[in-house]
């Protein structure tokens, strides 16, 4: 099996001032195999070559939490953080495996993925993850998730208005949505700032960076819970993503 790159502790380093801890490289190595192995049967991702998934999947995960350090510290002292629309896990188990005193919550629609990660989490040993079969929509208006967590990851499911939709009822008052984005426009950004400001939420960074090996364009942005989300938010299953606010 390829082994996945322990020479990047530089690039760690550099990038995110953090290196992952032995055990923590060890369970690394054991997703990319998991990971490989499910794709044989279960069409999970694209992303399979050792360098590219170290890349797209486990620094882009992990870089979306690091530049705010008020999040990190939340993070090590024990946030509960939910993962929309986490697919394969990603970025909730990579957080899982570096943030032991936070319970992370991986949400997807689709069951077999949600199979899939229940495998993974049982081979990990991650016990402070934990999965739903749900839709955003769905859980944003149940009380046991609605303004119950502290951190919401989401990353690769739609654009930024829906993604702040799915994302702002769930948070808590102070809490943080973290949207993990490809390129961006300043279209979206006038379209964010509106949405979130109708959800409670307030835009508080858009970060543009770029990857460490390919160089490929990257934007997170960090929504605010300042205020209640008005009880008619999320809308019905689908709305968000056909009718953006
Ligand atoms: C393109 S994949 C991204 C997976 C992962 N977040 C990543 O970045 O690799 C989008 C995932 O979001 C899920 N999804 C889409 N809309 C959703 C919703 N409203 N609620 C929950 N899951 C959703 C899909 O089932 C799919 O697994």
């Amino acid at each position: 099996m390829t082994n996945l790159l322990p020479e990047m502790a530089e690039i760690w380093q550099q990038t995110l001032n953090w290196q992952p801890t032995d055990s923590q490289q060890a369970r690394f190595q054991q997703l990319y195999e998991l990971i490989l192995e499910g794709n044989r049967q279960l069409n999970l991702t694209r992303i399979t070559e050792p360098q590219e998934f170290w890349e797209k999947h486990l620094w882009d995960s992990l870089r979306g939490v690091a530049p705010q350090q008020q999040l990190i510290s939340s993070l090590q002292l024990g946030a509960s953080v939910i993962d929309i629309g986490t697919g394969a896990g990603f970025p909730g188990v990579p957080v899982a495996i570096i943030a032991s005193n936070s319970t992370i919550t991986l949400v997807d629609s689709t069951r077999k993925k949600i199979t899939f990660i229940d495998t993974i989490l049982s081979e990990l040993a991650l016990t402070n993850a934990k999965t739903l079969v749900s839709r955003a929509e769905e859980i944003g208006q149940q009380p046991q998730h609605r303004e119950q967590y502290d951190v919401a990851l989401i990353r690769a499911v739609g654009t930024a208005s829906p993604c702040a939709e799915y994302t702002l009822p769930l948070l808590k008052l102070g809490g943080l949505a973290v949207i993990y984005r490809g390129t961006w426009t300043e279209e979206e950004t006038t379209s964010v700032e509106n949405a979130a400001q109708q959800l409670g939420g307030t835009v508080e960074l858009i970060d543009n960076f770029t990857t460490p090996l390919t160089n490929s364009v990257r934007h997170c942005l960090y929504l605010r819970k300042v205020a209640k989300t008005p009880a008619n938010f999320p809308r019905a299953v689908g709305v968000p993503s056909q009718k953006p606010i």
